[in-house]
C-alpha cells in the first residue's frame, strides 16, 4: 500500500534541534508504508537490521518489511521475546552478535520497530557495535511514540535497578505511525497514557484539562491521538534540545520514575507491573508525598488519581499483585536511582498540577516514614 497525498499531507514533524545530531520525528497514520523511502532518503544505500519483538512482528512487520523491500533496503530481522525482561545483558548480546553476524557496517542502520523495550534495547545495541552505529526509531506502542523514541536514553535492566546500564545515543529519525496503535492491547495502551498524562503533569495544566476532556478520543483512535502524541514530542524535544545528558532540567521528563522504577525492580520486572503503570503510582505518589511536605494541596493527588484511575490505570501500591518488599527494601531499591547525588537524594515533586520541579536532598526519613504509612494503609 501507498500513502494517500492526503494521509502525506495529514503528517506532523517534530524536530529534535540537536545540532549536528539534530532529527526529525515524524507523526501520522500510515507512515509504516512509506519507513522504506523516508529512511532511504535519509540513509541512503545503507543495509538494515530491524529489530522487534514477536508481538509486533506479527502485526506490524510484513507492512515495514514491505516498504522496506519496495526501497531497495535489505533487511535482516531480529525477532527477541517480548516483555520488559528482555532488556537484560543476554538480550542484549543476542542482539549485538546478530547484527554482527549479518556483517553490518558502521554506516548501516538498525531499525527499532517496537515498545520502549526494543527502543532501549535496540538503541544501546547500536551505542556499542562498531562503537557506534546509526539507528532509527519505528515506535509502535503509545509509551514509544511519546516518549521512548524519543530523545536518545537508550540500556538495559540489572537486578539492581532499571536502566542502570546504557548509552546517550540519538536516532536518526523517528517514525510514529499512529495507526500502528490500533493493535496494542488495552492494558498496554492505557500504561502509554501515563506518560501522556506526564507531560501535563510536569509543566502543562491546560494539557492535563484537555486530556481529562478528550482522553476518549485518544484510545478511540481519533484525532485527539495525533495531537496528544505530536502535544508530548515537542514537550519532550524541548527539553531534550536543551539538556540532552540529564544535568539540570531534563530530570523533570522521571516525575514518578523514583517511586516506579522502584516498584518494577521489585516486581523483578515481570508483567505483575508494566513500566507506564509503574508511573502511574509513581505519580500519584509524588503528589501526595508533595502534599505531605506541604508543598502542594492534597486535591492535586486526588485528581490526579482521580483521572488515571478513570481510563483504568493502577494508583495505589496496594494494586500491584503478589507481596512488595517493606518501606526499607523500596528504599534499598531507590538508593540506586541515577538522580542520586553523593549519597542524597532527588526527587521529582510538585507545588501542584502543571508545577513540578526537581527535588535535591529530600530527607530520606520523610521518604521511609510515607512509604510506610502508604503500605500500612
Ligand atoms: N528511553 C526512554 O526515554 C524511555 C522512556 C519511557 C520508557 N522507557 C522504557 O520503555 C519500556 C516500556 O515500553 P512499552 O510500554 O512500549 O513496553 P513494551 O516495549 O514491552 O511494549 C508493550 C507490549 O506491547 C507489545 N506491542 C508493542 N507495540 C505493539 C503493537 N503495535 N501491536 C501489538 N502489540 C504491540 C509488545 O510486544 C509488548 O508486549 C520500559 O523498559 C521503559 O523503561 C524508556
Ligand atoms: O527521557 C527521559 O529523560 C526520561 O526520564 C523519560 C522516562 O519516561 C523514561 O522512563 C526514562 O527511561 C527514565 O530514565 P532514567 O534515566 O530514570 O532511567
Ligand atoms: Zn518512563
Amino acid at each position: 500500500m501507498t500513502m494517500t497525498a492526503e494521509a502525506a499531507a495529514a503528517r506532523i514533524a517534530v524536530r529534535v534541534e540537536l545540532g549536528t545530531r539534530s532529527y526529525d520525528i515524524l507523526i501520522g497514520r500510515g507512515l509504516l508504508d512509506v519507513a522504506g523511502s523516508e529512511i532511504a532518503a535519509r540513509l541512503p544505500g545503507a543495509r538494515a537490521a530491524v529489530v522487534t519483538d514477536r508481538n509486533v512482528a506479527a502485526a506490524q512487520l510484513p507492512r515495514l518489511a514491505a516498504s522496506l523491500a519496495a526501497a531497495g533496503i535489505e533487511v535482516v530481522p531480529v525477532i527477541i521475546a517480548p516483555g520488559e525482561a528482555s532488556k537484560s545483558f543476554g538480550m542484549l548480546e543476542h542482539v549485538v552478535r546478530q547484527v554482527l553476524a549479518a556483517r553490518l557496517e558502521r554506516r548501516d542502520v538498525v531499525i527499532a520497530l517496537g515498545g520502549g523495550v526494543i527502543g532501549d534495547l535496540t538503541g544501546f545495541a547500536s551505542a556499542i557495535v562498531r562503537r557506534g552505529m546509526r539507528f532509527v526509531q519505528i515506535p509502535t506502542s503509545l509509551l514509544a511514540q511519546v516518549d521512548s523514541s524519543v530523545g536518545g536514553k537508550t540500556g538495559i535492566n540489572t537486578p539492581e535497578g532499571k536502566n542502570l546500564v546504557g548509552a546517550f545515543h540519538q536516532p536518526e529519525l523517528v517514525l510514529a505511525d499512529t495507526g500502528a496503535l490500533d493493535t496494542l492491547s488495552p492494558r498496554e495502551f492505557r500504561a502509554g497514557y501515563a506518560e501522556v498524562a506526564k507531560y501535563g503533569l510536569i509543566n502543562d495544566a491546560p494539557f492535563f484539562a484537555w486530556l481529562e476532556a478528550n482522553w476518549r478520543g485518544i484510545f478511540a483512535g481519533g484525532p485527539e491521538r495525533e495531537h496528544a502524541v505530536a502535544t508530548s514530542c515537542r514537550s519532550k524535544a524541548k527539553v531534550v534540545a536543551a539538556d540532552e545528558h540529564e544535568t539540570g532540567e531534563r530530570a523533570l521528563l522521571n516525575l514518578g520514575h523514583t517511586f516506579g522504577h522502584a516498584l518494577e525492580a521489585a516486581t523483578h520486572y515481570s508483567d505483575r507491573l508494566v513500566h507506564g503503570e509503574g508511573v502511574s503510582i509513581g505519580m500519584v505518589l509524588a503528589h501526595r508525598f508533595s502534599a505531605r511536605m506541604n508543598l502542594c494541596s492534597p486535591d492535586d493527588g486526588r485528581r490526579v488519581a482521580r483521572h488515571l484511575a478513570e481510563v483504568g490505570l493502577p494508583t495505589e501500591m496496594r494494586q500491584i499483585p503478589g507481596e512488595l518488599p517493606d518501606a526499607d527494601g523500596l528504599m534499598a531499591l531507590i538508593a540506586q536511582d541515577k538522580k542520586v547525588s553523593r549519597g542524597t537524594l532527588t526527587f521529582i515533586l510538585t507545588h501542584g498540577i502543571g508545577e513540578s520541579f526537581i527535588a535535591r536532598d529530600v530527607p530520606p526519613a520523610e521518604v521511609r516514614a510515607f512509604l510506610r504509612e502508604t503500605l500500612e494503609a
